[in-house]
């Protein structure tokens, strides 16, 4: 296990960096890329460990994928070019990779074993495995396919109209990539909007996707054509160098190539309301998906409410405002944010007991967590516990603390950012 020490910058953070891939949209890419007919070919692929458990996995299915760092090829052979895997899928840590790929598999004529980690085990499926069991599927698992390991044999099955009762883009997708391969029509229903790059990406796939409102409506017996796919900057990685650029003394950093889909840029929303200087240049389309270069220079912030429908728009940005937070005069408050509850970690309890650690004035809520500003952080031992999203948290907390912040589990960071700290390194010359 990897132990990292980081200090106080006292010079700033200055520079440029290219932000990787979108987690998001690389999965999408290859698992659209694996059920459709002929060659795609990526490029911008995040090749964190969470999307290549994607490529594992489809591989396993019999799917021919070449990857060579962002840039990758697959020898999409339709739905019916997915075969019978004769090993356990294993998902790793990636809740996208179960959740979607369940929904292929369910409309798939065979038998598979999803496997995870130990933090896999722990978060709830049945979201998506009940609305599955619905088409038709037949799915097992512990807690009544609640949990991995879970076992599916796929096929035979018919569209739903489903109302979900949590905002969930993985939920949404699952079922979507069911409907396409189910009779009839099927309908998804969101209590809040989520990210939209599934009814993107199947879009520019040649797929005909119905949106209204917060229902998105698919056929099925649809198949997708392949085509080339343009990776977007993941504005979740963006958002660790957002809020350090924001928050270290003397800092201006330009982030070159983010993705700013409006279904998940509530962290500029955020940034803008606490006072940061923050501004967006070169603006443009990358394959259905808006990009542009973010500059931030270092900011006096102020506290702001964050709740209702933003939340699903930063969702895996809270540990870091969180540490923004810190930073801003007054309070922050946080809610209608108990997904948190459920991601590769409690996040309402790790970001609040790893910043209380260092000093925070935080506190846990039911459904977030309130935060006085400004504090002094102190220097201190905390953790990841596994979850990538904290342990980059921790780094920034870390690059204002008065004293040096030491960091144990940080090789979960590989599964999002592989390269995060030689980002922090490279802007600090
Ligand atoms: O669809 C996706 O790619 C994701 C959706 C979100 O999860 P939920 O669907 O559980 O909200 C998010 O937290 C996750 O990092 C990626
Ligand atoms: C929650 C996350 O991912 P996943 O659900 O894919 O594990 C995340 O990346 O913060």
């Amino acid at each position: 296990m990897a132990t990292k020490t980081v200090t106080k910058i006292n010079k700033g953070l200055k520079g440029s960096v290219k932000i990787p891939g979108d987690k998001s949209i690389s999965h999408r890419a290859i698992m659209f890329g694996a059920v459709a007919e002929g060659k795609t070919t990526v490029e911008g692929f995040l090749a964190g460990e969470d999307c290549l458990s994607t490529i594992d996995c489809f591989r396993k299915m019999g799917v021919e994928i070449e990857q060579n760092g962002e840039d990758v090829i697959i020898e999409g052979k339709g739905w019916g070019g997915l075969e019978e895997p004769s090993e356990i899928l294993d998902v790793g840590n990636s809740g996208t990779t179960t959740r979607l790929m369940l929904g292929i598999l369910a409309t798939r004529p065979f038998h598979s074993v999803l496997i995870g980690d130990d933090s896999i085990a722990k978060r709830p499926m049945a979201r998506v495995t009940n609305p599955l069991k619905q088409f038709g599927a037949d799915i097992a698992g512990r807690d009544n396919g609640n949990y991995t390991p879970l076992s599916v044999r796929g096929g035979g099955t018919k569209g739903i109209d489903f109302h979900s009762p949590v905002a969930s883009a993985q939920v949404k997708s699952a079922v979507l990539l069911a409907g396409l391969q189910s009779e009839g029509t099927t309908s998804v229903t969101e209590p809040a909007l989520t990210r939209d790059h599934t009814e993107r990406m199947l879009e520019a796939y040649g797929v005909e996707v119905q949106r209204d409102g917060l229902t998105v409506t698919v056929k099925g017996g649809q198949t997708l054509k392949a085509r080339h796919i343009e990776v977007p900057g993941d504005i979740s990685s963006a958002a660790f160098f957002l809020a350090a650029g924001a928050i270290v003394p003397h800092s201006e950093i330009t982030l070159e190539g983010v993705g700013i889909n409006p279904t998940r840029a509530g962290i500029i929303d955020v940034l803008i309301e606490m006072g940061a200087d923050l501004s967006l240049i070169n603006e443009r389309m990358v394959g259905g998906e808006p990009m542009a270069d973010l500059i931030v220079k270092t900011s006096s912030l102020k506290g702001v409410e964050i709740a209702g429908n933003m939340i699903p728009r930063l969702i895996d940005e809270i540990p870091v405002i969180a540490v923004l937070a810190t930073q801003a005069e007054g309070k922050t408050i946080i809610k209608d944010a108990e997904e948190l509850k459920v991601k590769e970690t409690n996040r309402i309890d790790t970001v609040v007991s790893e910043l209380k650690k260092l000093g925070a004035n935080i506190t846990a809520t039911d459904d977030g967590m309130i935060i006085e500003g400004k504090t002094s952080l102190s220097g201190g031992q905390v953790q990841s516990y596994g979850d990538h999203r904290i342990g980059m948290a921790m780094a920034i907390a870390g690059l204002i603390a008065t004293d040096e912040v030491v960091i144990e589990r940080t090789e979960a960071i590989a599964v999002s950012y592989p390269n995060f700290f030689e980002h922090v390194e490279q802007l600090k010359n």
